[in-house]
């Protein structure tokens, strides 16, 4: 789908993913990745990956967006915008991500982009079927 037909704010939120690209700190991997996320009250906030020279410790771009949504007294996240420079299929985030955002709520929408316009609009309930989520803490025990 063509990222012109979205509602204006889901645009926003795209545009605000793909000019954190711009932001990667990326020098082992040279692969940019820039992320928003939307929160009920329409606040944006944004993210990109960082490594390090201990590879491990590389960050996504997701996981720095809802990181700066939290800090910013923000849990409610609604919808999440991916970038990164790919061609073919649209790429959907880490598992360690899926993990992360589904801290905050499994309903929410990613918009998967790529740099030619175009969008995929998934659920992260599809990404993450039978989510380990805080709700699972509360499950009665032996
Ligand atoms: O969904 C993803 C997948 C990878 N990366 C980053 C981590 C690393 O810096 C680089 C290559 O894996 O891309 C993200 O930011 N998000
Ligand atoms: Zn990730």
């Amino acid at each position: 789908m063509d990222i012109s037909l979205l509602e204006p704010k889901f645009q926003e939120l795209i545009k605000a993913a793909v000019e954190m690209k711009d932001r990667a700190y990326c020098p082992y991997s040279n692969f940019r990745v820039g992320s928003s996320v939307m929160c009920s009250n329409g606040s944006i906030h944004v993210g990109c990956n960082v490594e390090n020279a201990s590879y491990g410790l590389c960050l996504c771009a997701e996981r720095c967006a809802v990181s700066n949504a939290v800090s910013a007294g923000h849990t409610d996240i609604i919808a999440v915008a991916i970038s990164c420079d790919i061609k073919g299929d649209f790429k959907g985030p880490c598992g360690m991500c899926r993990q992360v955002l589904a801290e905050f709520n499994l309903e929410m929408d990613l918009y998967l982009t790529k740099p030619d316009n175009t969008y995929k609009k998934v659920n992260l309930k599809e990404l993450l079927p039978m989510a380990f989520t805080p709700k699972s803490l509360e499950a009665e025990r032996i």
